[in-house]
């Protein structure tokens, strides 16, 4: 029996008084064991209390300790309020839905598990409660089991068939510390004698009640954790191991984002000492999307990730400017690694004739012979450019200054005397600039902006590209750069290193800080009486620059251009290209990796056709039986570096020996949208010639949940059209509060022009205040208003999509995606017609 309110027709409190004391027995029976159940959840509840208690009483302390109250360093204070801080955060985050589910063990299991099975809650060792995090009481007996320990793969993925110990699972529905729903599955039929009332356990859905009822559950704008309901397919995905390339495929609401995070929670789990030092980057199509998906690492938990898209990926730049996605696709191209490669090696350059240079009057010569040598010592040492100019400089000027000692008849064979010649011929004007000829220093930015202003001198590095497409790059100088900017920016700021400029404020900040450090202990020592003389000021700085800032990683690692991370997860992989790819490879160069994306989502003009080729850029091997050739390993000389996990990167040189492994996993269950929307996107896009890579079977359907509203040949005006528009979200709206509630859910009104349809919406003020955004976060507002590419990843009760043909015309991969994102109803309005493909029948009214 599924013991559960939306599922269990047993559980309906409207029963009339002929049914049958039979059904009085399992009312009384069902109120008998959510009771039990509810003392099993308080009792994890409690522990969690003294456990919250305990790290807020250790971080108040910590902070109240202050600045000079006890012995410890300030660093090591620091790290102690950080350490107590993210304890604290992690377990205020699992407060919802502690407990979820209960395994009962058969004897045997018990057995063989030995000392694994000695929980306090159990049922003599037969029973563990499985929870969003692992709860243990003083005396270190298991309350509630981590969802992540070995253990508990049983809880998702047993089933009659392979039952692995389990002869029950139960999942447990808990609001507010309440306990309000069980739900039973038999595993083991012969195992169990007290089968009576549960449901056997089949090999399809698991916790099929619990996972409808989350399924059905109206949106908030933000996405939920799984924990409670992960099915087996995905769970052997989310433990799979964190080496190397794994690819998680699969269409729309398949979960592909749900198991990407699960799995970087279950790595933290199984691999914390290493993640921890060195944290997860999590990259997203969007900034919209990064929002929608935040807090479901939190509420596992976990608080070591950053989260960017690519254009956010380089500390400091901003890319607000958008660009077409021809250009951006074009950007994206493996051939820039070359091109970007010439483009520095061209502010390297040897003049035809010797260049004369006077230095206080005196006339020097800068010879090409002298260039020439300096040059190639310069890329000897194998640094970026603006830092091999400096040896590139001093070798120069050391020549020089042979020359004004020759002609001023010195002796400059002692050190001082040099010194002093070479600081005047380095400030002279002349020999800066004949110097800066030969080897310019610049700044990524200001290298990037050059190609795309000056037609000419892209011409002469990229002769790869055809003249239409260096028309398409051509921009003026000082225009906004664009996400696609920023993977080339990274790539060049590998080749260029810090300008002088970066550096010296480096060196100021660090001077400063140095200073503040020195004073700072200078104080503690006065104010505590340490030291008896023993220690200095610079000692006691000394020890505390080495404890590190006050930091947490996320933040050191956010703002560190050069961070290596331990696993870094991207969503939405398809839209990357290869530049993309060398960044992020950068950042992970131990490659362990978690791809997630659809090919048939893809956006932009080149579809392509393999997970081997979306990631050829990272250097893997193709899986066996499903991708056909292998990717290629880098071998330009910004190829990522050397592997190495956590911390900043030092290594800079090219990746050699072999290429990692690729995986792929494909997930076919749609768990969002209802059967006949996803019948009717994929008719839709392969009517345009652009099929599912898989075709996915959703776990429920809904009836009318497709509607269409066509105004053509209808010659409609403008205002007609817009009052059609308006109406049709109006009815929408309206019945998504009759089945929800007033004001609940969420609707998205997807659109190729989005601001003006917002524009025509927003003249009811009805529709208006449901537009209204708190924060200016669009996914607060009850009716969001989005083009087909912000709508990436994300999903809505309702949606209504404007001019889907044109959307399909577009980018056909746009329309699927759009299509995809209700969990309820699709209404498709237009003012033209309506894309080919769509099906007929009763499911579908004909348009009005
Ligand atoms: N096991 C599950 N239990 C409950 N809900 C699930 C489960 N798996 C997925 N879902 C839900 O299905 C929806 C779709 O999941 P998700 O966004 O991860 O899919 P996706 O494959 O990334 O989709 P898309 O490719 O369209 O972006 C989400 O609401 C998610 O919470």
């Amino acid at each position: 029996m599924t013991q559960h309110p939306d599922t269990s027709p047993a559980f309906d409190d409207e029963r009339t008084s002929a049914e049958s004391a039979e059904s009085e027995s399992v009312e009384s029976e069902r109120a008998r064991q959510v009771q039990a159940e509810q003392a099993i959840v308080d009792t994890a509840y409690g522990e969690l209390d003294r456990q919250l208690e305990a790290a807020r009483r250790a971080l108040a302390r910590t902070e109240a300790a202050g600045a000079s109250g006890t012995h410890q360093s300030r660093g090591e204070r620091d790290a102690y309020a950080a350490h107590y801080a993210s304890l604290v955060s992690s377990l205020e985050g699992v407060e919802d839905r502690l407990v979820f589910g209960r395994m009962d063990l058969s004897p045997e299991a018990v057995e063989a598990g030995g000392a694994a099975s000695n929980g306090p809650v159990t049922d003599g060792g037969r029973r563990h409660y499985v929870g969003r995090a692992g709860l243990q009481d003083e005396r270190r007996r298991e309350v509630v089991l981590d969802w992540r320990a070995p253990l508990a793969r049983a809880f998702y993925q047993a089933t009659a068939r392979d039952p692995m110990g389990l002869v029950r699972r139960r999942h447990i529905d808990t609001r507010q510390r309440r306990v309000i729903g069980l739900e039973d599955e038999v595993i083991d039929v012969q195992a169990l004698g007290d089968a009576a009332g549960s449901r056997a356990a089949v090999d399809g859905l698991q916790g099929e009640g619990a996972l409808i009822a989350a399924m059905s559950a109206a949106r908030d704008g933000r996405m939920g954790d799984i924990v409670a309901t992960i099915q087996a397919e995905q769970d052997r995905i989310v433990t799979s191991d964190g080496k190397g390339i794994l690819v998680v495929q699969g269409g729309p609401g398949t979960g592909k984002t749900a198991v990407a995070l699960h799995r970087v929670a279950y790595l933290f789990y199984s691999e914390r000492a290493r993640l921890e030092r060195s944290g997860v980057l999590l990259v997203g199509p969007s900034r919209t999307f990064l929002r929608y998906v935040e807090q479901v690492l939190p509420s596992l938990g976990e608080t070591g990730v950053v989260a960017t898209t690519i254009g956010d990926l380089v500390p400091g730049v901003r890319a607000r400017g958008t660009e077409d996605p021809a250009v951006h696709e074009l950007k994206g191209r493996a051939l820039w690694t070359e091109v970007l490669r010439r483009a520095v090696r061209d502010l390297q350059r040897v003049p035809a004739e010797p260049r004369e240079i006077v230095v206080q009057g005196v006339r020097l010569t800068l010879r090409p012979a002298d260039v020439t040598e300096a040059m190639s010592r310069a890329r000897r040492s194998g640094r970026p450019h603006n830092l091999a100019r400096e040896t590139f400089v001093l070798w120069l000027l050391e020549r020089l200054t042979d020359q004004y000692a020759r002609a001023t008849r010195q002796d400059a064979s002692d050190a001082d005397t040099r010194a002093w010649i070479r600081e005047d011929i380095r400030t002279a004007r002349d020999a800066r600039r004949e110097i800066n000829l030969c080897w310019m220093p610049t700044t990524p930015v200001g290298l990037l902006e050059r190609l795309w202003a000056r037609p000419a001198l892209l011409e002469r590095l990229a002769p790869e590209l055809t003249a239409a497409e260096r028309v398409l790059l051509e921009r003026p100088a000082g225009s906004a750069l664009t996400s696609a900017d920023v993977p080339l920016i990274d790539e060049l700021s590998e080749l260029l290193g810090p300008s002088e400029d970066a550096q010296a404020q480096r060196a100021r900040l660090e001077a400063r800080r140095r200073e503040e450090l020195v004073s700072y202990a200078a104080q503690a020592i006065a104010s505590q009486d340490l030291g008896d003389g023993m220690v200095t000021a610079e000692m006691l700085a000394d020890r505390m620059a080495d404890t590190g800032p006050s930091l947490t990683l996320a933040e050191r690692a956010r703002s560190d251009r050069t961070w290596t991370y331990g696993h870094v997860v991207v969503d939405e992989a398809q839209e990357l290209g290869a530049m993309a790819w060398r960044a992020l490879a950068r950042r992970c160069p131990v490659r362990s990796f978690t791809v997630v994306g659809d090919l048939a989502q893809y956006s932009g003009p080149h579809a392509p056709s393999s997970w081997a080729e979306v990631l050829s850029a990272l250097g893997t091997d193709a899986p066996e039986g499903t991708v056909g050739s292998a990717g290629t390993v880098p071998t330009a000389s910004a190829a990522p570096s050397a592997p190495r996990s956590g911390g900043r990167r030092r290594g800079r040189g090219p990746r050699r020996g072999g290429s990692t492994p690729l995986r792929e996993e494909v997930l076919t269950v749609c768990y969002r949208t209802p059967t006949t929307i996803m019948a009717a996107a994929e008719s839709v896009a392969t009517a345009l010639d652009h099929p599912p890579v898989y075709p996915v079977s959703s776990v429920r359907d809904l009836e009318n949940c497709l509607a269409a509203t066509s105004l053509s040949g209808r010659d409609a005006d403008d205002e007609a059209w817009a009052r059609v528009l308006r109406e049709t979200v109006l009815a929408e709206s309206q019945a998504l509060d009759d089945r929800v509630g007033a004001g609940g859910g969420r609707m998205a009104v997807i659109a190729p022009d989005p601001a003006s349809v917002a524009r025509l919406l927003g003249q009811d003020p009805v529709l208006e205040a449901a537009m209204q955004a708190p924060g200016g976060d669009v996914l607060r507002a009850r009716l969001a208003v989005m083009s087909p590419v912000t709508s990436k990843g994300l999903e809505f009760d309702t949606v209504v999509l404007v001019e889907a043909a044109e959307v399909g015309r577009r980018s056909p991969g746009d329309l699927y995606v759009a299509m995809t994102r209700p969990t309820r109803r699709l209404h498709l309005v237009s003012r033209h017609a309506l894309p080919q493909g769509l099906p007929a029948g009763p499911a579908f009214p004909s348009a009005r």
